[in-house]
């Protein structure tokens, strides 16, 4: 299973939680988070990353020549997309040789039939809890509607993530579920994680992963 650590921004923190390995790292570039990780943020800050793990910038709603220009300059491979970007944007952002992780907002009553004018686009999709604003909100949805998605396209399950829930979120059996990403249950302050918490649910699902 994959690993994604979202939401960091100072240096030594992202080189202590890259030495646990997570599979991706992600860096919000939205000024309403309490995650952003501002205007001065450098390559500095993640020069001791280990090139196996993927960097991700985190977009809500900014152009694809924006999206295009952050990602090139700070070496990102993904750009995820945490706004209501449309699949022509996803496309053109495609073709700047960027890979795209396509977050949804999911409630009881969502229709995954949107997701599949996505599909082919996008390398993975971020299922996340519906809320009034777009991330980071530290609350789940109820997993079982995830029975009602059928594409082919792998997701990763987002939203409230945490020591107290991870073992339960790993009951979910569905084909298409790649992975999880963490983020506020794992942190001292915002954009700022706690290593110990990070190590421990880290290998509580390397461990279940290998079961
Ligand atoms: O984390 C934020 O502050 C944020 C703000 C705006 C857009 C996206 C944001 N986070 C993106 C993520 O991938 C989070 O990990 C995801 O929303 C889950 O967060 P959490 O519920 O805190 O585990």
């Amino acid at each position: 299973m994959k690993t994604k650590i979202c939401g960091l921004r100072e240096k030594e923190n992202i080189a202590a939680i890259s030495g646990l390995k997570p599979d991706f790292l992600g860096f919000i570039f939205y000024e309403k988070s309490p995650r952003y990780v501002g205007k001065d943020f450098s390559v500095e800050a993640f020069s001791s990353l280990p090139s196996e793990i993927e960097k991700v910038g985190v977009f809500v709603n900014e152009n694809v020549e924006n999206v295009t220009a952050i990602c090139r300059k700070f070496g990102f491979g993904f750009a995820q997309l945490h706004g209501d970007e449309s699949p022509a944007f996803c496309q053109e952002l495609a073709q700047n040789d960027i890979k795209i992780m396509k977050a949804f907002p999911i409630d009881g009553s969502f229709d995954f039939s949107v997701t599949e004018a996505y599909a082919g686009t996008c390398s993975y999709f971020l299922f996340d809890t519906k809320v009034e604003g777009f991330g980071g909100s530290g609350k789940s949805f109820n997993w079982s509607i995830l029975e009602q998605y059928t594409g082919s396209t792998p997701f990763l399950l987002s939203g409230g993530l945490g020591l107290e829930n991870i073992t339960q979120s790993m009951k979910i059996q569905h084909p298409m579920l790649a992975g999880y990403d963490l983020n506020s249950k794992l942190e001292t302050s915002p954009g700022v994680k706690d290593y110990e918490k990070v190590k421990t649910i880290l290998n509580t699902i390397r461990k279940h992963a290998i079961i």
